[in-house]
């Protein structure tokens, strides 16, 4: 009895485990097939499903309004938190000091260059420009001489072996680090060749010529025409076949139309209307960027603009924790509005107009995005809508841009500015870039001549564009912007037109230190535009972290910056300007502070 028992459950176990086999061997294929098809992701520590419905029906994605309502400890409103005139001003007798020097060696720092040394600087500046181009014929001559050598080598070893399949010849250029565009590939194109605006390192330009060389700028300025990206637009119609900018969104003649070559726009008033729609007009489209390394969507609103969205990821508050290289940091949506603000007062305009908007995430991302977007979305276990999208940083479960709380998303909105048929754009490499390596330092650095030794003697910098760059470099102190690897401008309104301070997410990342790295430009070249220090001035005078403040409240999402970053903004302000004070013991004042007419 106790056999027939024994032998009855062994024969149930044996049963059973093929059963649960064969359901094993099932489960693992199954979820192989979802892991290969990305519907599961493994982390170091954990297992996402990202198993979702191939419809998205809009009632998945429903959300309980009321509940946020009804719960006070969700902020469904930004609180107002910052009391006024909380931070205070100090005022250094220094940098006073330092104020009213400049003002007496005022004629001094404004004085032109008289014809006689006009003639002459302009000569000798026309020498280093004729060099460069000298030699860029030569190399452009010498690469065609040595293409048509290696072209007749190959045609005579295709004779000699006919069945030999060559390879062709410009096949082998195609791979280019992006990152060193302008690196030397191992054989150039001479058709596709970039200038090498560089002298040879023997050729050192003296620190007073290069001074002058910026000084000319002030004649040139005077006889210069401005141009407009109306006229590019005009140029661009008349042979415009394909009638490519025939109906174009009122964006053009609200704002873009007005760029100019100095600036993307010349008065406050003028950009306040773009800001206000962009807070408001209803999303039509909602579109990835593509290439980013994080999450930013391009939004097309009603009245036709195109907008680039950076959604929030952390709080106001955040400071880039102490092991994270600037290179991963996260991008704040906060950053790009305040950066828009900062470059505001501080005159340059330079950052095209950023605002704050709340989403709903639900009508106007899901509803509008396109169907790549739109699979990303889901519903996290806290019950808030998310979407991770597709970019190489941050774009897994583990980092999902989602609702705080429910479908309420807070993001920047930038103006998109125009490019692209009528106005070309170029990027070139900012000469005080980092390496965006764990390791290894850039030249910059660890020599402390670099910006004789290398910045002096690059002739592009021989022209507006170099106070342009110190200008950018104070901007970056104020914002702590580690990340200009790159500067961008729309060359077609001209050779100098101005730098576009694009892409300051990863600025406001620290908040009760300062990376002085930033102010290398201005400490190793100890040259600074005088309408930029007299702006410096103005702001130390008003308190700049509370007139920074005051410009915020305008903005739906304030407060934008915590009573901390004011603070720093206001010490960074005092720091650059006793850098310029200790230049001026370096070098006579009107040897620092340049006066270019810009
Ligand atoms: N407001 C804008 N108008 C026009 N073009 C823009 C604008 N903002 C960004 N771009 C273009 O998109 C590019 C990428 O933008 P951004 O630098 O913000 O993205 P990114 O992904 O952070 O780039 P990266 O991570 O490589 O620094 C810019 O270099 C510029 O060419
Ligand atoms: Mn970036």
């Amino acid at each position: 009895m106790n056999l027939k028992l024994r032998r009855l459950v062994l024969n149930k176990i044996r049963h059973l485990s093929l059963a649960r086999i064969c359901l094993l061997v099932f489960l693992l294929i199954f979820l192989l097939t979802s892991y290969i098809y990305g519907l599961i992701e493994i982390n170091s520590h954990q297992i996402i499903f990202n198993i979702l419905p191939a419809d998205i029906n809009e009632n998945d994605y429903v959300i309980d309004h009321d509940m946020v309502k009804n719960n006070p400890k969700i902020p469904h409103e930004p609180k107002k938190i910052i009391a006024q005139n909380k931070y205070s001003l100090t005022v250094d007798k220094k940098i006073k000091k330092l104020f009213s020097r400049v003002q007496k060696s005022r004629e001094e720092i404004e004085r032109v260059l008289n014809e006689e040394q006009r003639k002459l600087v302009t000569e000798q500046k026309n020498t280093y420009t004729s060099l460069i181009y000298e030699r860029h014929e030569q190399l452009k001559a010498q690469l065609e001489k040595e293409l048509e050598r290696l072209k007749k080598e190959e045609e005579e070893k295709a004779k000699n072996n006919p069945n030999d399949n060559n390879a062709n010849l410009n096949q082998q250029n195609v791979d280019e680090d992006d990152d060193d565009e302008e690196e030397e590939d191992a054989r150039p194109n001479p058709k596709t060749l970039k200038l090498k605006t560089s002298l040879n390192s023997d050729e050192m330009v003296p620190r007073d010529q290069f001074i002058n060389f910026l000084k000319l700028e002030k004649i040139n300025r005077k006889l210069k025409h401005v141009k407009t990206v109306r006229e590019l637009v005009d140029e661009y119609r008349l042979n415009d076949d394909a009638n490519e900018l025939k109906n174009i969104p009122s964006i053009w003649e609200r704002y873009h139309m007005k760029i100019s070559e100095l600036q993307l726009y010349n008065h406050t008033k003028n950009v306040n209307s773009v800001l206000k729609s962009m807070a408001s007009e209803p999303v039509i489209n909602c579109a990835e960027k593509e290439k980013g390394t994080q999450i930013k969507l391009i939004l097309t609103l009603n009245d036709g603009t195109d907008v680039l969205v950076k959604p929030m990821k952390v709080p106001r508050d955040y400071e880039t924790p102490p092991d994270h290289f600037y290179f991963v940091d996260f991008e704040r949506h906060h950053a790009e509005i305040a950066a828009f603000h900062v470059d505001r007062l501080l005159g340059f305009h330079r950052v095209p107009p950023t605002v704050g908007r709340v989403f709903n995430m639900t009508t106007e991302l899901l509803q509008k995005a396109e169907p790549e977007l739109e699979r990303t979305f889901f519903i996290s276990p806290g019950g808030n809508l998310c979407f991770t999208g597709h970019c190489s940083y941050y774009c897994d479960s583990t980092h999902a841009t989602c609702g705080k709380p429910l479908d309420r998303l807070e993001g920047s909105v930038q103006l998109l500015l125009p490019s692209k048929p009528a106005v070309k754009w170029e990027t070139a490499r900012h000469p005080y870039r980092r390496t965006y390596t764990k390791k290894r330092k850039a030249e910059w650095e660890v020599n402390d001549q670099y910006c004789e030794e290398t910045v002096f003697r690059n002739t592009i910098y021989h022209s507006k564009l170099f106070l342009d760059l110190i200008d950018l470099c104070v901007f970056d102190f104020i914002t702590s912007n580690m990340d200009r690897h790159h500067f961008e401008r729309m060359v077609s309104l001209g050779n100098d037109s101005f730098m576009i301070h694009l892409d300051n997410g990863r600025s406001f990342g620290k908040i009760f230190s300062d990376e002085m790295s930033i102010l290398a430009p201005l400490k190793q070249c100890c040259l600074i535009r005088y309408s930029t220090f007299k702006r410096l001035e103005y702001l130390y005078e008003n308190g700049f972290g509370k007139m920074l403040d005051e410009s915020l409240k305008f903005d739906p999402l304030y407060p934008i910056l915590t009573e901390n970053h004011l603070i720093s903004v206001d010490r960074r302000l005092a720091i650059i300007l006793k850098e310029v004070m200790k230049c001026t013991d370096k070098f006579s004042l009107a040897n620092v502070i340049i006066d270019d007419g810009y």
